[in-house]
């Protein structure tokens, strides 16, 4: 069987490696953007000719700006559509943004135009999901599964209970996930693959016990 793990054990993986463990959450950040960046180039089924990345306040979002800005220098057409509020973003997606805005990597509104990307990102919510998506957020996930362009999804696809494997309200309907760390436990239901598409699973040194038993 998969390992999985469930929502609760994601968060608590993650705080026990940053505040126990020691490795800080921006080195983490990047090893998962690394490895969702090499899983999205080295997929044949994503067209990577125009990419548009979809970034939440939370640290999904976070590692939403890493995928951008790996694209970006390495000379891919990107751009990235910010959504929620900034004055509530995690302090990691901050550091993320100036780190994206240092580089220029052009920016569009969110409520703009989706038909022209080949490849949208999402990184909208990750294990941070805490209720049922609406508003703005419900019609952006409406809207980019209704473009023509896959969906790659970080962690898991946005508005997918991460536990049960069931849309709350509203789901990405994601051609490929990059999952961190383990695959969540709603991932191993059979009705959750209409979302996540094909998944891969991100080693970024989260690891749930002893390494070799894992
Ligand atoms: N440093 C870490 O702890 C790591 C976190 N990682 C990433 O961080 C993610 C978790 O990040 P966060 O805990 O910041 O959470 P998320 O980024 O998943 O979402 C949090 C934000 O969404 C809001 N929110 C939740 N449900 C909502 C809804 N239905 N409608 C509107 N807003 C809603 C919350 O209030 C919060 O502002 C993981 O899925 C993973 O992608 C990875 O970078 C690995 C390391
Ligand atoms: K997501």
């Amino acid at each position: 069987m998969r390992p999985a793990i469930t929502v609760a054990e994601s968060r608590d993986l993650d705080k026990k490696t940053i505040e126990e463990i020691g490795i800080p959450s921006l080195v983490l950040m990047e090893r998962a953007a690394l490895g969702i960046y090499h899983d999205m180039i080295n997929n044949p089924d994503l067209d990577l000719t125009k990419t548009l990345v979809l970034v939440g306040s939370g640290n999904n979002g976070g590692d939403a700006l890493v995928v951008a800005r790996l694209l970006y220098t390495h000379d891919y057409d990107v751009s990235i559509a910010l959504v929620g509020d900034p004055d509530h973003a995690s302090e990691d997606h901050v550091a993320q943004l100036k780190v994206c805005r240092y580089y220029d990597i052009p920016e569009v509104d969110a409520n703009s135009d989706f038909s022209g990307y080949t490849t949208i990102v999402d990184g909208l919510f990750g294990s941070g999901l805490a209720r049922e998506v609406e508003g703005e957020y419900k019609d952006i996930i409406d809207k980019a599964n209704a473009a023509k362009a896959s969906i790659h999804a970080i962690d898991i696809p946005s508005g997918l209970n991460g536990d049960t494997g069931k849309p709350l309200g509203t789901a990405i309907k994601a051609a490929s996930t990059s999952t961190i760390a383990y695959e969540k436990v709603g991932m191993t239901e059979p009705e959750s693959w209409d979302y996540t598409g094909k998944i891969f699973v991100d080693d970024i040194g989260i690891y749930r016990g002893n390494k070799s038993e894992n």
